[in-house]
């Protein structure tokens, strides 16, 4: 179930902006890679070019070898967490995770080993519109684990959450990296990166500036990321 992200010379232009400009890199199985980068240089638009969501204008973005679009059963290999507002409030968790299972063909076992690997077994047939942030970022993760994915990829993952909420997430991404999995997030929190990450890949103005394991600079992260902009 090994699978590498590979990014090779991406150019992104929105009209006038060049949002990324040929960007390459790789992100490797049984580590947490953080994608680092301050506001506006490139990481949502990387991110959403490797699972398919935006046309690159050049060069391609590949998960095991192929591109989004070309992978049979995404769900299957590919789990994503872009957005913690996914699921229609009116839904309860559990019929948001099993609607999901059906359509993408995964058995329905799967929808109750996502709800306890996340903690929301207990909440499971509240509708998600009464639910907290913190547990529509579970839920949202739940969706992106239920194929039991290789590959994991989140933008801000901790944006809005709390210390517990920020310390589980830590601890679901370190364990799925300890399985063997690829696990790629994005954040503008170098503090957090020091915390999660064991490889880092710091972009401004969509390129690529360092790609270093984190235990090479994490005693001077701050200067080392400011420096590297
Ligand atoms: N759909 C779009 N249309 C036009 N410009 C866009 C679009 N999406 C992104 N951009 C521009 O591309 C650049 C990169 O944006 P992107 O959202 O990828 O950055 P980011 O690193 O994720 O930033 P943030 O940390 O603020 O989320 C920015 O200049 C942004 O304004």
């Amino acid at each position: 179930m090994v699978a590498m992200i590979e990014v090779h010379e991406l150019t992104k232009r929105f009209g006038p902006v060049t949002a990324l400009d040929r960007l390459s890199f790789q992100v490797r199985p049984g580590q947490v890679t953080g994608f680092l980068g301050p506001n506006g240089a490139g990481k949502s638009t990387a991110l959403r070019i490797i699972l398919g969501l935006h046309r690159a204008t050049s060069g391609e973005a590949l998960i095991g070898g192929r591109r989004y679009d070309q992978i049979k059963h995404p769900l299957h290999e590919v789990g994503a967490v872009l957005d913690a507002d996914a699921a229609h409030p009116g839904r309860t968790a559990r019929n948001h995770l099993a609607c999901l299972a059906r359509t993408h063909r995964i058995g329905s076992g799967r929808v109750d080993a996502v709800l306890d690997q996340v903690d929301l077994a207990t909440v499971a047939d509240r509708r998600v519109g009464t639910y907290s942030l913190g547990m529509r970022q579970r839920l949202g993760i739940a969706a992106a684990l239920l194929g039991d994915p290789a590959v994991i990829v989140l933008d801000e993952p901790v944006n809005g959450l709390d210390a517990t909420g920020i310390r589980w997430i830590r601890s679901l991404l370190r364990d799925l990296a300890e399985q063997g999995r690829t696990v790629l997030l994005s954040s503008h929190l170098m503090s957090e990166m020091a915390v999660t990450a064991d490889h880092i890949l710091i972009i401004s103005a969509g390129r690529l500036r360092e790609d270093v394991a984190m235990d090479e600079v994490r005693d001077s992260l701050e200067d080392f990321y400011l420096g590297a902009l």
